[in-house]
This record gives structure tokens, sequence and C-alpha cells, in this order.
């Protein structure tokens, strides 16, 4: 079974336009839940355009178990302003796993990985800092990563698959190198004893094709399509949607 984690960063952009409590993070979790996700996802940023620190808070204090609860984030972004850095703010709320993306401050989006071969020292004692908290520690990578052996190694218990370029080349018509390059480097980290989550830009038109193609992938994260599907088909039916596409 692969876990659906909902993206609700989304829900925060939109809310952040106008400022105010519309539309409500709280509102939105809850909805996803009750359609049956199995889990939450946020991705806090040192800007804090998307969910903001107060939003990790309201997010764990109405989670509570119910369904898995994912912060991603760069741990080596600047700890400034308001935003008090993730291996704070996973101490303070303790989720079920961290997910550990290399972005700059200023990026819009997610756009690559790390590199295992040469990040390995430098993630060593951040690794350590969240097995000590108590989240699963999952690190965000690009097809053809290397260096699983060495990820177990220091700690990291899954990897995340980063699937832009997937869906970009599904959605320009050929999606096959792309595929069996995914499907190789998730065959290759479970080998080595890691489990494979996968996220960005899935959707439920190319998210079927993917999950048929990589065997035992663990969870997906999906905010930016699901949430934007939801303006026409309603966040319960979407929900419900992408939950039928991973059964
Ligand atoms: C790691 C990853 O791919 C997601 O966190 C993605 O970056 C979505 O975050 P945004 O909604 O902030 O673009
Ligand atoms: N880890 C990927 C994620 O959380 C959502 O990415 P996207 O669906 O917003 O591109």
């Amino acid at each position: 079974m692969t876990l659906l984690s909902v993206n609700l960063n989304k829900i925060a952009v939109l809310r952040n336009s106008r400022g105010g409590d519309e539309p409500s993070i709280a509102t939105a979790a809850n909805t996803c839940i009750d359609a049956g996700c199995g889990g939450l996802t946020v991705h806090p940023r040192p800007d804090m355009r998307h969910v903001t620190p107060a939003d990790v808070r309201t997010l764990a204090g109405l989670l509570r178990g119910r369904v898995e609860y994912n912060i991603e984030g760069n741990p080596f972004a600047a700890a400034r302003g308001a935003y008090p850095g993730l291996i704070e703010l996973c101490r303070e709320v303790k989720p079920t796993q961290v997910t550990l993306v290399p972005d700059g401050d200023g990026q819009i989006t997610s756009d690559h990985g790390f590199d295992l071969t040469k990040d390995i020292e430098t993630l060593k004692p951040v690794v350590a800092a969240f097995r000590e908290i108590g989240c699963r520690v999952s690190v965000f990578v690009d097809a053809g990563a290397q260096g699983f052996a060495d990820a177990l190694a220091i700690g990291v218990q899954r990897i995340e698959l980063y699937t832009g370029p997937y869906a970009k080349a599904f959605h320009d018509g050929d999606a096959r190198a792309e595929l069996a390059a995914f499907a190789d480097t998730a065959r290759r980290a479970q080998q080595a004893g890691l489990a494979v989550n996968a996220g960005h830009d899935l959707s439920q038109a190319n998210l079927g094709t993917f999950k048929s193609a990589i065997p035992g992938l663990a969870e997906v994260s999906i905010g930016h399509a699901l949430i934007g599907e939801a303006l026409y088909q309603g966040l319960s039916s979407t929900v419900r949607s992408y939950l039928r596409i991973l059964a």
C-alpha cells in the first residue's frame, strides 16, 4: 500500500495572499483526514511565504497521531527572523517523518535532491539529531542517486524521489526513460535497506503510471496539483480520487 500524504503548502499560499485565516489550514487538514488520506505534509521555508511555524504547530496539535505528519525542509537553512529552523521545529512538534530537502532560501519550489555521495558527512550530525528527536528520516534525492548504503549507515531510513522530471516527461508525451531511471533508483535504494517515497508535481494524470513502475512505493506527498484539482472537484472528492489511484 502506498500512503497518500497531502501537502497543505498551497492552502497557506492562498491564505497568505490576503492575510487572515481563510482558507483555513486546519479545516483543510480535517477534510483530507476525513476523506482518508494517510498523512499530511508541510514544507515551511525561511521566507515563510508558504506554511508558517504557527501552521506547523497548529497541525501538530490537530493531528495527534490521527495520520502521519511529514515536515519537509532544509536543515541547513538560515534560522533568521521568526523562522526557528527545521531541527528546532521538529524538536518541538515531533512529526512522524522529516524529509530533508536542499532548497535555497528563496527558491520558488524544490528542484533537486541531495547528492548522497558528496553530502553524507554534512548530513550525518543532522540525521542523528532528527533520529534522537524520534523522527523517521527521509532524504530528497534525484533519479540516478548513489550512496544509499552510506545513507543507511548514518541513520537515513527513506529516500524521497524528486519526481519533477518524470512529471515533465509525462506531460511532454514520453516518460519511458525517466520511469526506467526512477525504477532502477528505487530498486537500488530498497536493496540497500531504504524505503522509497516520491513527490513533486505528481497528479491524477501521472500518478498511476508512476506507481505501477515502482514496486513497494511507500508514500507519495502531493500538494500543488491536488489543491489545484480540488478547486474544480472539491477537496474531499479529490483526495478520494487519489486514494483510488493508489489502491
Ligand atoms: C520537496 C518537494 O518537492 C515539495 O516540498 C515541494 O517543494 C512542494 O513545496 P511547495 O508547495 O512549497 O512548492
Ligand atoms: N514532497 C513533495 C510534496 O510534498 C508535494 O509536491 P507538489 O505536489 O506540491 O509538487
